[in-house]
């Protein structure tokens, strides 16, 4: 899910407001059918899923609700806003107005989320990764290589539950040991000050916890590249430092990293090796490993709202390159009574934002040594308020091909 970043003045002042109203249930184009179709083209069990999707949204979901919008002009350009959830659109190819003013209904085909209005500060917060950046996230991904750790973890029936509901869970992938370590690693930058950071989404309350990007050392990186990362890192930190005693830094926009320390490194490398095995089983899928990974801390009481990790958008795109979602969880003694379960909406329909379609709820905890496997394009999935402290580590597999 995008960050959210605050929009420069620029974005500040609103031109010209009218309102319109559009059948959003009627939101199934050929377009948006053949972008599905189009993306999953090499996957077999995809195509089958897509063309039901597509069945599906020709029928138009079944209902017709209408939503209120309003027009804002920024900077020349028109923005819809959903009156009610605050959503902002911005539309390609045809004009917005036009196609606002027509009542088009076929209007949301061409609409593409930018951000929230903000109503207090009159202006669009834009979302900012997924729509802009996802694609970067290609820039040093990998070929996975084999990882001890992986090897032998995705059996058959891992493999089919993967297959059937886009999900699986492995349970015990490293030694108590290193689940250990991985959580004494992130509780210590979860504690340190200003190093996990807040998405800025917090205040839209779609989701609370603080991140942290860490590089990987790629797949086949040796020791002797992790040691000169961490040097490397070590020296830019004291460079920080200073700078950060000489100004008071007060900017929360910037984006932070840091070098996975050891045993992160090593779930990592096990979550390379899923991908490897992923590829070994299914070869179309020619997964590719990302340069960093997320660390997020929940604190009581954070949570994160129903989403996808990949959506498509109207031009025959998706937002981000991302087609598995891999998570470790480092939560020792982690019970029920803590909550913080990964909601998995098996089955919801791609355009279901809340879960109504879902023909399966499966709540999972996010217990210590435990990974969670899942298709990022398909899976609709929340993180229920936790509390106590809740970590995770996510590598996203990334497909080349979108
Ligand atoms: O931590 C989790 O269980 C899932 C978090 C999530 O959905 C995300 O970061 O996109
Ligand atoms: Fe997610």
């Amino acid at each position: 899910m995008g960050r959210v970043q605050k929009a420069g003045s620029e974005c500040k002042g609103v031109g010209s407001k009218r309102s319109t109203s559009i059948d959003k249930g009627d939101c199934a184009s050929k377009k948006q059918k053949n972008s599905i179709s189009n993306a999953l083209e090499s996957n077999e069990d995809q195509n089958r899923m897509a063309e039901e999707e597509a069945e599906v949204l020709s029928e138009g979901g079944g209902q017709s609700e209408e939503v209120e919008y309003q027009v804002i002009e920024l900077e020349g350009t028109e923005y819809l806003v959903d009156t009610e959830e605050c959503l902002v659109f911005h539309q390609h190819q045809q004009s917005l107005a036009s196609a606002a003013e027509s009542n088009d209904s076929d209007v949301d085909d061409n609409m593409q989320l930018v951000g929230r209005w903000d109503a207090q500060l009159q202006q669009v917060i834009f979302l900012e990764d997924d729509i802009d950046h996802g694609a970067d996230e290609l820039n040093g991904a990998e070929a996975p290589t084999p990882s001890e750790d992986a090897r032998g973890l995705l059996t058959a029936e891992a493999l089919s539950a993967f297959q059937e509901d886009g999900i699986c869970i492995l349970d015990d992938v490293v030694p108590a040991a290193v689940v250990q370590q991985v959580q004494a690693e992130l509780e210590s930058l979860a504690e340190a000050e200003n190093v996990m950071r807040l998405t800025g989404q917090e205040d839209y309350g779609v989701r609370g916890d603080r991140i942290l990007w860490l590089a990987t050392s790629g797949s086949q990186g040796g020791g002797e590249k992790e040691e000169a990362l961490e040097k490397e890192k070590k020296e830019e930190e004291k460079e920080k430092e200073q700078e950060a005693e000489e100004e008071d830094d007060d900017d929360d926009e910037e984006e932070d990293g840091a070098v996975a320390p050891a045993a992160c490194q090593r779930v990592i490398q096990l979550l390379q090796g899923l991908a490897y095995e992923l590829n070994q089983w299914k070869p179309s899928l020619e997964l590719r490993v990302p340069s960093r990974c997320m660390a997020a801390c929940y604190e009581e009481g954070a949570g994160f709202r129903a989403h996808r990790d990949n959506t498509y958008e109207n031009d025959n795109e998706w937002v981000n390159p991302r087609e598995v979602t891999a998570l470790f969880y480092p939560n020792r003694e982690w019970s029920i009574k803590h909550g913080g379960c990964l909601r998995c909406y098996v089955g919801a329909h791609l355009e279901d934002v809340n879960g109504e379609s879902a023909t399966k709820i499966r709540d999972i905890d996010p217990i210590g040594g435990r990974v969670v496997l899942f298709r990022s394009r398909q899976i609709l999935h929340e993180v229920l308020p936790s509390f106590r402290r809740r970590l995770a580590l996510t590598m996203w597999m990334l497909n080349p091909k979108l």
